[in-house]
C-alpha cells in the first residue's frame, strides 16, 4: 500500500484531485471533512472551542459559525494558534485511525487529503508528497467564484499558509492545475498511473 499525501494551499484543487484518485479506486481521507467532524454539536471539540472563544461563534442552532470563526482567526495569527491547538490533535488522531483501517483493506494506494501537510511538517509520515500548484490568482479567483467566499477571505488564508515555494521544496510530484478542468483530468490521469507503479 502506497501512502500519498495530497497537499496545496486553499483553492488549488486537491478535492478534484482527490475525487478523481477515488474514482480511479483509491482511498481517500479529508482533513477538511475531519476538521469539521470533531466540531458538531455535542463534541469536546466544539466545547473548547466555546471556551476559547465565546459563545458569539455559535449560531442560533448551536452550531459552529463558520464564516464568523474564519474571519476571527485569518486576522490574527495567535488566535489562529489557538484555534489550530484544539482542532489538530483530535484530525491527527482520527486521520491516524481511519489511515490504520485503510491499511487494513486491499487498497493499493492511499491519499490523505491535507491542507496543511507542510505547515505542519507530515512530509515523513508520506511514502510520496503530491503538491497541487496553482498561482495565488487563480485561487482567488476560483474561491470566490465558486464558495462565495469575499476575496479579502480568501487572501487572509492564503497568508496563513505555506508559501508556494516553501510548499514545492516538499513535493514529490506537483500537479500543475493553471489550466481547464479537462486538462487537470489528464494530469490526474497520468498521476495515477505514477502512484501505481510506485505501489508496485
Ligand atoms: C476557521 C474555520 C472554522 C473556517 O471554516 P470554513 O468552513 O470557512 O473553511 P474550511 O474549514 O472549509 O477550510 C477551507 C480552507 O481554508 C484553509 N484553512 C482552514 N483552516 C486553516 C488553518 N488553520 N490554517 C491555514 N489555512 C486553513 C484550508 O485551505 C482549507 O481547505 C475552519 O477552517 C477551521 O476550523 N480551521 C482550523 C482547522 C484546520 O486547520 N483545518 C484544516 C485542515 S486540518
Ligand atoms: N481546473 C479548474 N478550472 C476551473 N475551476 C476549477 C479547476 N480546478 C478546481 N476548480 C474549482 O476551484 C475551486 C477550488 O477547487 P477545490 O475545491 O478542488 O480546491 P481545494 O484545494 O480542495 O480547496 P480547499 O483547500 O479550500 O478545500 C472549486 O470550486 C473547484 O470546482
Amino acid at each position: 500500500m502506497l501512502k500519498v499525501g495530497l497537499t496545496g494551499g486553499i483553492g488549488s484543487g486537491k478535492s478534484a484531485v482527490s475525487s478523481a484518485l477515488s474514482s480511479y479506486g483509491a482511498v481517500v481521507i479529508d482533513a477538511d471533512a475531519i476538521a469539521r467532524e470533531v466540531v458538531e454539536p455535542g463534541t469536546p471539540g466544539l466545547a473548547e472551542v466555546v471556551a476559547e472563544f465565546g459563545e458569539g461563534v455559535l449560531t442560533p442552532e448551536g452550531r459552529l459559525d463558520r464564516p464568523r470563526l474564519g474571519e476571527i482567526v485569518f486576522a490574527d495569527e495567535a488566535r489562529l494558534a489557538g484555534l489550530n491547538a484544539i482542532v489538530h490533535p483530535r484530525v491527527a488522531e482520527r486521520s491516524g485511525q481511519l489511515m490504520e483501517e485503510a491499511l487494513a483493506s486491499d487498497a493499493k494506494v492511499v491519499v490523505y487529503d491535507v491542507p496543511l501537510l507542510v505547515e505542519n511538517g507530515l512530509e515523513s509520515l508520506y511514502d510520496v508528497v503530491v503538491v497541487v500548484d496553482t498561482p495565488d490568482e487563480v485561487r482567488v479567483e476560483r474561491v470566490s467564484r465558486d464558495r462565495g467566499m469575499p476575496r479579502e477571505q480568501v487572501r487572509a488564508r492564503i497568508d496563513a499558509q505555506a508559501d508556494r515555494r516553501t510548499r514545492l521544496a516538499s513535493a514529490d510530484l506537483v500537479v500543475d492545475n493553471s489550466g481547464t478542468r479537462e486538462e487537470l483530468a489528464e494530469r490526474v490521469a497520468e498521476l495515477w498511473r505514477d502512484l501505481l507503479e510506485r505501489a508496485g
